[in-house]
């Protein structure tokens, strides 16, 4: 397939938004576009990386690149139907369809491209000297690649190494979650997989990261979330960014082969190394408890209360600074999320003052630590749609209306503020960000999440 260079970035709209699947992917897969990005072989400790050539502002497209190869949907389902005969998981099953693909274009000579980039993919560590073409890395979309290269007796092994150290699965999901959805019979069909961007495979970890994806279809969209300066290495998170330090630690290291050392992490340590008795009851299960969306037991709400509690004692106490107050916040967010939104499912009994109360003491400071560690996230846009969704309900419930208009105008411009840094310049005009936060609503939405949102403000 032909690509075909995007020349505006910022008219992404008609990638994202599009009502026909078919129409979408097809759209999509074929469109690309670099920005004021390039690929550097020097990054210290963490070989080739992607940094700024010019100084970019929160907002502005790095790059839109479609994936080079992926499992579809249509091909893994059937298989994961008749896992019985084959048994795999719906992760293993992906990424065997994913291996199977690779397989067929190593071996179409039309591909070379492609093929180049796999060999770009199969040495990442510090010490790889490969050199690189941003085309070759853009697999298809490459007018330039026109060098002949062979990969013989690569094994499947070596395959799923590239893959488990590059590909992007599915987002906002888990394996786990479309596979629970499926045993319930659920008609769900996720809009992708597996995929390989052998071109945003460049991008190394950290957890206070500048630069955020969203996907459209097989199409990756990325944008800065942070001001970068020219020169400075382009970063995103490759995990939740809503975990505690040790959670992360853990998963970089085992799953990733590194220990992370990004300012978060550094800053953080000194607190985890001797973390404050009163929080050491968290331990992974209760963890898990206290985070579970979909737990509407007066129980766990209440225990998350008090971990909220205890945590924002402990960070009122401790002589810390208040960036590393936002890194620890963040990392217990997905207890604040699940707080925040049984409570919103509760509007209908609970007090106006009441979630003017949480809006004020838990909203804002959370909301202000995702945008100072890992903003327009897309656990911040899920913090935003739940604060937006109170204030909706209060100003909604009172007859003082005059009240809360500040309050209102106050959530929206925050929500728009993240929509425009995820969305580039479309979070420019409010009609787009009505778009968005439908998009958003649709793909953040969980089983009970956001089940008030009845407001028409924005
Ligand atoms: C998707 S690749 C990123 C590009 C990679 N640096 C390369 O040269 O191909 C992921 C790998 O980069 C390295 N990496 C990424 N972020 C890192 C970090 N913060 N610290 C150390 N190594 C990192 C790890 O080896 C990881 O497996």
């Amino acid at each position: 397939m032909k690509s075909h260079k995007l020349e505006d970035p910022f008219d992404i709209s008609s990638l994202l938004f599009q009502s026909n699947e078919d129409d979408a992917n097809a759209t999509t897969r074929s469109c690309y576009y670099v920005g004021p990005v390039t690929i550097t072989n020097t990054a210290a400790v963490s070989g080739r990386g992607l940094i700024a050539t010019r100084d970019i502002a929160a907002g502005e497209c790095l790059f839109v690149t479609p994936a080079t190869v992926f499992a579809r949907v249509e091909t893994v389902y059937p298989r994961w139907v008749s896992r019985n005969s084959q048994p795999g998981t719906l992760e293993e099953i992906s990424e065997q369809v994913l291996i199977e693909e690779m397989k067929s274009l190593i071996s179409n000579k039309d591909e070379q491209a492609t093929v180049g980039s796999f060999m770009t993919l199969m040495g990442a560590s510090a010490s790889n000297t490969t050199s690189l073409s941003i085309a070759q890395l853009l697999g298809r979309g490459s007018d330039e690649a026109t060098t002949s290269f062979t990969i013989n007796d690569i094994s499947d092994n070596e395959l799923l190494q590239i893959i488990r150290r590059n590909a992007f699965g599915p987002d906002f999901v888990t394996y786990l979650s479309i596979e629970q959805r499926w045993l319930d019979h659920n008609t769900y069909i996720p809009r992708r997989l597996l995929g390989l961007f052998p071109f945003a495979a460049m991008i190394n970890h950290s957890c206070v990261p500048n630069a955020v994806r969203v996907f459209a279809g097989d199409t990756m969209i990325a944008h800065a979330c942070d001001s970068i300066k020219t020169g400075q290495e382009i970063v995103w998170s490759y995990l939740p960014p809503t975990q505690p330090y040790p959670q992360r630690h853990a998963t970089l290291r085992h799953q990733h082969g590194f220990v992370c050392q990004c300012r978060r992490c550094t800053n953080e340590a000194e607190f985890w190394n001797t973390p404050p008795a009163s929080l050491s009851i968290l331990t992974r299960d209760s963890w898990v408890r206290l985070c579970n969306r979909t737990l509407d037991d007066v129980c766990v709400q209440e225990a998350r209360s008090a971990t909220i509690r205890i945590l924002e004692d402990v960070l009122q106490a401790k002589d810390i600074t208040n960036e590393t107050k936002h890194f620890i916040r963040v990392g217990f967010a997905e207890i604040y999320i699940s707080y925040l939104n049984y409570a919103l499912q509760l509007t209908k009994s609970v007090e106006v003052d009441h979630l003017d109360h949480l809006l004020q003491r838990i909203c804002m400071p959370l909301h202000l630590s995702m945008a100072a560690c890992n903003n327009a996230s897309t656990e911040h846009l899920s913090i935003l749609h739940v604060c937006y969704d109170l204030i909706g309900t209060i100003h909604s419930a009172t007859k003082e209306r005059h009240l809360t208009v500040n309050k209102l105008r106050f959530w929206t411009a925050q929500v728009q503020k993240a929509c425009m840094v995820r969305y580039g310049n479309l979070g420019n005009d409010i009609e787009s960000v009505r778009k968005a936060m439908q998009h958003t609503r649709a793909v953040l939405r969980n089983k009970d999440g956001f089940a008030q949102s009845t407001h028409g403000f924005i």
